[in-house]
């Protein structure tokens, strides 16, 4: 088939290449300049194990392509928009890059197409989109809501093995057409209302952000009676009913998506005059998260002020060098107002880091020169090289009183204890 996707972000970049590697004909749109000459020479803005390779080896066979206009959409048998929806302030979700580029798609279209919003649009946006936009087209215009499941890391994968494909639409033919987009992946697909697929985004990520913050707030429980969260987490999941992933406690959840979507699906409840106290709890609980961060280091410190703490980690997971809703971008900032010196490393993610953190955080460009001097370190991204750390060589790289607060929980309490550090770890 032949498919346009609009916006090389994230997930239209793995879009592109994941369509046009399983035999579809794709033209990648960007209106971002920089982003679209990288990706003529090969080069992925983002970092994701595996896709730099992809592309490179499209572009090395001529099956894709990339234009800065709108009009190149022409022809096309599927449009896809992959714009960006950031949270405003008041998370309200910001739909202009999404209307923008409707509104252009009807003035330029002249053939008939399918516009599939891959973009997470609150419920009740596909059927405006429609009554608004797509009335009296030149030519006809079908749409369809088909959300995006992939986490940063693991997007190839999760593009080629999804749980479930989603397809929200009323047109029989559109929806056979995108099925057939997707037609060499065996996974199911479910066919719904437009507001319902829609819903089915938000749903999930609100329920993967609660299962989050509900284990933070036990783990907060576990150090208050004395239980361990490493021993009360998995026995929890090993009921199929609740399941093992998304229990791992820590810093609290980032990233470009659950803090949104949380926050816009909160805006639209309340638009509509329900009040979602739960989704509100799950909010506040994982900001309160980074706090609690923020205190522990200062009980175990006696104050902040002029301490040195050393962070390892910047991105908001492992395996990415997306510093998005990170904790370290709220915790760091904490620490600096109390009084504390800061010294950052992170493997990947130090240069987004340095465009967005204060000017007198000092970035290290190894694990141990990070730590020089620290009278603490938190660890606030899991990446594996923290955990295979020499971390007696690390301790004679610091200052007493040799605290660790493992804000991911990777770290081996008692080896670490054994090896002279105050060891602080969450629900541990
Ligand atoms: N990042 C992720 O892991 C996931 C993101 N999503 C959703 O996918 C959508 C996109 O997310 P990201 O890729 O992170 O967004 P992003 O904000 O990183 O990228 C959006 C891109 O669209 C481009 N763009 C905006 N207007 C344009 C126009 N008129 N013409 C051409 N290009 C235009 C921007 O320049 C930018 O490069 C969002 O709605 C997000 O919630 C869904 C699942 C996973
Ligand atoms: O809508 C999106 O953008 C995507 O958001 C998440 O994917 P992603 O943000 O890439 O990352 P996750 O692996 O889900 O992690 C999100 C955050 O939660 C945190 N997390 C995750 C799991 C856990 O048990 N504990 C925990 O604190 C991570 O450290 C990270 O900060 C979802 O997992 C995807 O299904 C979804 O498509």
């Amino acid at each position: 088939m032949k498919v346009s996707v609009i916006g090389m972000g994230y997930v239209g970049l793995v879009a592109t290449c994941a369509l046009a590697n399983s035999g579809h004909e794709v033209i990648g749109i960007e209106k971002d300049v920089n982003k679209l000459t990288k990706l003529r020479q090969g080069k992925c803005p983002i970092f994701e194990q595996g896709l730099d390779e992809l592309l490179q080896k499209l572009i090395s066979e001529n099956r894709i392509a990339f234009s800065s206009g709108i009009e190149a959409v022409n022809g096309s048998d599927i449009v896809m928009l992959a714009v960006g929806t950031p949270a405003m302030p008041n998370g309200r979700v910001d739909l202009s890059q999404v209307y923008g580029v409707v509104s252009e798609l009807v003035k330029v279209l002249d053939t008939p197409t399918i516009l599939v919003m891959k973009s997470t649009v609150p419920p009740g946006t596909g059927e405006s989109i429609c009554q608004r936009y797509l009335k009296n087209t030149k030519v006809p215009i079908a749409y369809i809501s088909n959300p995006e499941f992939l986490r940063e890391g693991q997007a190839l994968k999760d593009w080629y093995y999804p749980d479930r494909i989603v397809i929200g639409g009323d047109d029989d033919s559109a929806i056979e057409q995108v099925k057939r987009l997707y037609g060499d992946i065996d996974a199911p697909i479910l066919v719904m209302g437009i507001t319902s697929a829609e819903m089915v985004k938000y749903a999930s990520n609100a329920f993967l952000a609660t299962k989050i913050s509900f284990i933070n707030e036990i783990a907060n429980l576990c150090e208050l009676v004395g239980a361990d969260i490493d021993e009360v987490a998995p026995a929890v999941g090993m009921d199929s009913r609740i399941g093992k992933e998304f229990l791992r406690a820590g810093l609290g959840y980032g990233g470009s998506c659950f803090p949104k979507d949380t926050k816009g699906l909160d805006y639209v409840s309340v638009f509509k005059g329900y009040n979602f106290r739960l989704l509100k709890a799950v909010i506040e609980v994982n900001t309160n998260q980074r706090i609690r961060a923020v205190r522990k280091l200062e009980r175990a410190l006696d104050g902040l002020a002029g301490k040195h703490v050393a962070i390892l980690g910047l991105a908001f997971k492992p395996g990415t060098d997306d510093i998005r809703e990170a904790p370290s971008l709220d915790i760091i900032p904490l620490l600096l107002v109390e009084g504390a010196t800061v010294t950052a490393y992170d493997p990947l993610a130090t240069e987004n880091a340095r465009k967005v953190l204060p000017p007198d955080v000092k970035f290290a460009d190894n694990p141990y020169d990070c730590i020089e001097g620290a009278q603490a370190v938190l660890l606030a991204t899991e990446w594996p090289e923290f955990s295979q750390l020499d971390w007696l060589q690390a301790r004679t790289r610091m200052k007493s009183p040799y605290v660790i607060l493992d804000g991911r929980n990777a770290l081996e309490k008692d080896e670490l204890n054994r090896l002279g550090f105050q060891y602080y770890g969450i629900g541990r």
